[in-house]
């Protein structure tokens, strides 16, 4: 779906990525790892044409064989929130706090998608519906502050599929969450993954986060990718001395680790079950 081939990006004369080569597929989630700096985030930003100004991006990013480092600017601002769309670290960001959800859902599918206004909001409930958010009629007319920091996560995850992207890229998206509310955001992931063919690249610091939802885990390091391969090939023996030491440093490595099924066998989580309209 998505192959990124020797990605180099400077910024000021830095080399930031010195040849980065990534691959997403169809349905799966791809998680990138790697400590503070590694160039995670320079990673999915340079997919989606967001690199800082003044950076230098070499390589090819191509989308189903098509390079968007080559895409003219109107071209990548057609592909961004269209074809690929991404779901921030925070938020209370990401979201306009003065928009109703049901605005800042419809606004983007009529602009990207042409859709009239009847049509636009039918899909906006039936998102809200899909990233579980209880009561999706009456939570289109709702603002952002009227919705806990999980529920606001999930809104952000609808605005983002509201374009039907074939490519997610989730930057720590449950970074900034409670830990009760975590694994309830990533399972919805991981569902939304398998049921809508996403490719997601799901980049976190954590390897625990990483355990329990990726098909494909790749660890970065000083701007390099030195280890990919499926999840329990590289969780369970890495093979490059940078996973192994990534590995050690956990508190507690074996938990995030034990054979989990990918969509989740875990106790499910207060948010979760509120999101299904029982009580918690
Ligand atoms: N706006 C910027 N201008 C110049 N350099 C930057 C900018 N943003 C990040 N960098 C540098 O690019 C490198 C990669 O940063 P990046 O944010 O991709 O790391 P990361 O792995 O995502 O880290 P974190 O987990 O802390 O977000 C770092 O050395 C960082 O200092």
């Amino acid at each position: 779906m998505l192959d990124i081939t020797d990605l180099r990006v400077a910024i000021g004369g830095r080399d930031v990525l010195g040849g980065v080569d990534l691959s997403l597929q169809q349905g799966q989630v791809h998680g990138l790892a790697g400590e503070s700096g590694s160039g995670k985030t320079m990673t999915g930003l340079a997919v989606l044409g967001l690199l800082p100004h003044g950076a230098r991006a070499t390589g090819t990013i191509a989308l189903e064989g098509r390079d968007l480092l080559g895409l003219p600017q109107k071209e990548l601002n057609k592909v961004r929130g269209g074809e690929v769309a991404m779901v921030f670290q925070d938020p209370a960001t990401s979201l306009h706090p003065m928009l109703t959800v049901g605005r800042q859902l419809t606004e983007h599918m009529r602009h990207h998608l042409k859709l009239g206004r009847a049509q636009a909001r039918e899909k906006a409930v039936e998102l809200l519906g899909k990233v579980r958010i209880p009561g999706p009629s009456e939570a289109f007319g709702r603002y952002p502050h009227q919705f806990s920091g999980g529920m606001r996560q999930r809104i952000a995850i609808a605005i983002a599929l509201a374009c039907e992207p074939k490519v997610l890229i989730a930057d720590e998206p449950t970074t900034a969450l409670d830990v009760t509310v975590q694994a309830g955001i990533l399972r919805l992931l991981r569902g939304l993954c398998d049921d809508l063919g996403l490719a997601v690249l799901l980049v976190t610091h954590d390897l625990g986060v990483m355990s329990s939802v990726a098909d494909q885990v790749s660890v970065m390091k000083d701007g390099l990718v030195v280890e990919t391969g499926p999840r329990a090939e590289v969780l369970r023996s890495p093979a490059h001395p940078y996973t192994r030491s990534l590995l050690d440093s956990l508190p507690d490595a074996p938990a995030p680790f034990a054979a989990e099924p990918a969509d989740g066998a875990a106790e499910r989580s207060q948010e979760d079950r509120r999101a299904d309209g029982k009580s918690a």
